[in-house]
Formats: structure tokens, C-alpha cells, sequence
């Protein structure tokens, strides 16, 4: 069984508080893009993955981690071989993580044929990180909360360019910087669509990475342009893949992307739907 795990962008993002735990209340609308890993699941004695991921062990890797959660909590004894092609960026803000926890939940819960419905499995990405539950959801959501709270939304789906900088930014570094600003006011969806859409997050990036900083005021020249989460990579928005691919080709040196298309429906649940 072979499944994706698409890439998020945060389309505007405000921290409206922290909580007594230390996590953020946040408001953000998340939309997912047709580009991102893919995992392939096949039954076997045991839990095993491959290949390894470059500086992360493989008890900490997150596709380990969700399996094993899913056998704690179910009794489930049989086993999986899970391999990964990863073509996402790692803390990157574009989720790659959290989605291959999400789709690990999500196909072996189909594989094993457990029966567990979405939200049991988004309660169970929730221990897992805040942004694992809008990829179990797989809906365009405005979410609140510490990001898993969902209300359904559907914003266009235009052409994205989204560039790495090429520098890792670690989000617990950010959320604990006494410099993030963390008082946005809480608003109702509609005013958040109504007003220009911002990343609280942005500006704390850009003074501690310059490399951000420039490649966004790049990026600006060709189109309405932001950062997506907590960095580093930002992206554009276009009218047409052309205009995108266009642009891509100009990127300074250093810096890498890859032009994609919004969608408010998670190219895993396509793929689920198809099976
Ligand atoms: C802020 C977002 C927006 O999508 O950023 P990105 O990580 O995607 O850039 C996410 O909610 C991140 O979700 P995720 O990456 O799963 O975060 P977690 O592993 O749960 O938390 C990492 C660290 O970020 C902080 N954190 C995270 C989410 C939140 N609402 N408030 C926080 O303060 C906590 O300090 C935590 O230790
Ligand atoms: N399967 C995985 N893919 C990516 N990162 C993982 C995975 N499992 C654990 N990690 C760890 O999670 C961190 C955040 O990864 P990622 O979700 O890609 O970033 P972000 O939350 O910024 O989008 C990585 O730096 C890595 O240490």
C-alpha cells in the first residue's frame, strides 16, 4: 500500500496567547500541496523502516513513533515494514514530519484493518506534535488552539513557489524566543480572510537567519510572498504554473524549490479514497 504525505502551508498564522504547558494558542489556515513524501506499508514480523533519516534515530523518527503508538493503543500485534521516500525538507515548516506521522496513523489503521474513524487517530497524532491532526483531518481547516481545532475553510487553490533558504529552523526555538510577539487578537474567520494574511513568526525568523530575510524580499518582486509556519521556507503565490516555474528559475544560488498546487482536499485522502 502505497500513500502520500503532502506538504502543509500555514496561509497566515497569529499567536494569540501561551498557555500554562508552554504551547501557543494559535490561529492559522492550513492548506495542504500536491508534493510531498511517500510511504509504502507491506505487512511484516515487527516494526521496521527504511531508510534511515540522516541525524534522526530510528525510535525517534516520527513514522516509528506513530506505529508504535497505534499498537499500544489498540493491542495490535501485527507488524509493518514501512519504507520512506523523502522529498520534504526537515524543519522546514512545511510539516514533512507530522504528515509522515499522519499517513503512518492513517495506513496502518487501514492495513491492520482496525477501524479506528479519523478523530480517534487525530487524538492519537496530537501526542505525537501539534500539526499531526490537520493531516490525519486532510481538510483546508482555519485551526485553533494549539493548532487542532478545526473549523473547515476553502480558500483558492492557486500556484505556489516554495523556496528553502537552506537553513533549519528548530520551532521549539522559536515559540521559547522572549522576542515572538504573542498577542495577536483573536478574530473570527471571516475577519482573518478579510484582512492581508501575516506570519506572526516572520519577522523573529528573519533577524535570526538573514538568509530568510533576503530570499523573502527576492521572492516578494514576483509575488505575494510569506513564510509558512515557523520557517525556514517561504512561498509565493501565482496564477498560473507558468509564472511560477518562471520565477523558479531565476532563484538566487543557494537556494532550492519546487512549484506545487494548493489543494483543500489532502492528497492522502485522495489516495485513501482510490484504494
Ligand atoms: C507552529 C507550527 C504551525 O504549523 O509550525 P511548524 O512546525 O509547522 O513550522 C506547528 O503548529 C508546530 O507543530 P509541530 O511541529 O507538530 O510542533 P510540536 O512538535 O508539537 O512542538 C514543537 C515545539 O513548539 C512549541 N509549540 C508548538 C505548537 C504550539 N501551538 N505552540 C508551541 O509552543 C512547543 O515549544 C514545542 O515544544
Ligand atoms: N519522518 C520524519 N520526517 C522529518 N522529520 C522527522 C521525522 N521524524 C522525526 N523528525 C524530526 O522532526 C523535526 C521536524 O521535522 P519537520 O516536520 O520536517 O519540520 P517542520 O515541523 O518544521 O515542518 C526534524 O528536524 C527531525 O529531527
Amino acid at each position: 500500500m502505497r500513500l502520500p504525505a503532502p506538504a502543509k502551508l500555514n496561509l497566515f498564522l497569529y499567536i494569540t496567547g501561551r498557555r500554562s504547558d508552554g504551547y501557543h494558542d494559535l490561529q492559522t489556515l492550513f492548506q495542504f500541496v500536491d508534493f510531498g513524501d511517500v510511504l509504502c506499508f507491506e505487512e511484516a514480523p515487527g516494526l521496521s523502516l527504511s531508510p534511515a533519516l540522516p541525524g534522526v534515530a530510528p525510535e525517534d523518527n516520527l513514522i516509528i513513533k506513530a506505529a508504535r503508538l497505534l499498537q499500544a493503543h489498540t493491542g495490535c500485534s501485527k507488524g509493518a515494514h514501512i519504507t520512506l521516500t523523502k522529498h520534504l525538507p526537515m524543519g522546514g515548516g512545511l510539516g514533512g514530519g507530522s504528515s509522515d506521522a499522519a499517513t503512518t496513523l492513517v495506513g496502518l489503521n487501514r492495513l491492520w484493518q482496525l477501524g479506528l474513524d479519523h478523530d480517534e487517530l487525530a487524538g492519537l497524532g496530537l501526542q505525537l506534535g501539534a500539526d499531526v491532526p490537520v493531516f490525519v483531518h486532510g481538510r483546508a481547516a482555519f485551526a485553533e488552539g494549539v493548532g487542532d481545532i478545526f473549523s473547515d475553510a476553502a480558500p483558492p487553490e492557486p500556484w505556489y513557489l516554495v523556496l528553502n533558504p537552506g537553513v533549519e529552523v528548530a520551532t521549539a526555538a522559536i515559540f521559547t524566543d522572549p522576542n515572538l510577539p504573542r498577542n495577536s487578537p483573536v478574530l473570527s474567520l471571516e475577519q482573518r480572510l478579510s484582512m492581508p494574511w501575516q506570519n506572526d513568526c516572520e519577522g523573529l525568523v528573519k533577524k535570526r537567519h538573514p538568509e530568510v530575510a533576503k530570499l523573502l524580499s527576492w521572492l516578494l518582486e514576483y509575488a505575494p510572498s510569506r513564510m509558512t509556519g515557523t520557517g525556514a521556507c517561504i512561498f509565493g503565490t501565482f496564477d498560473s504554473r507558468e509564472a511560477a516555474e518562471s520565477a523558479l528559475k531565476k532563484a538566487p544560488d543557494g537556494a532550492s524549490g519546487f512549484v506545487v498546487k494548493g489543494r483543500n482536499i489532502s492528497p492522502l485522502h485522495t489516495a485513501l479514497d482510490a484504494l
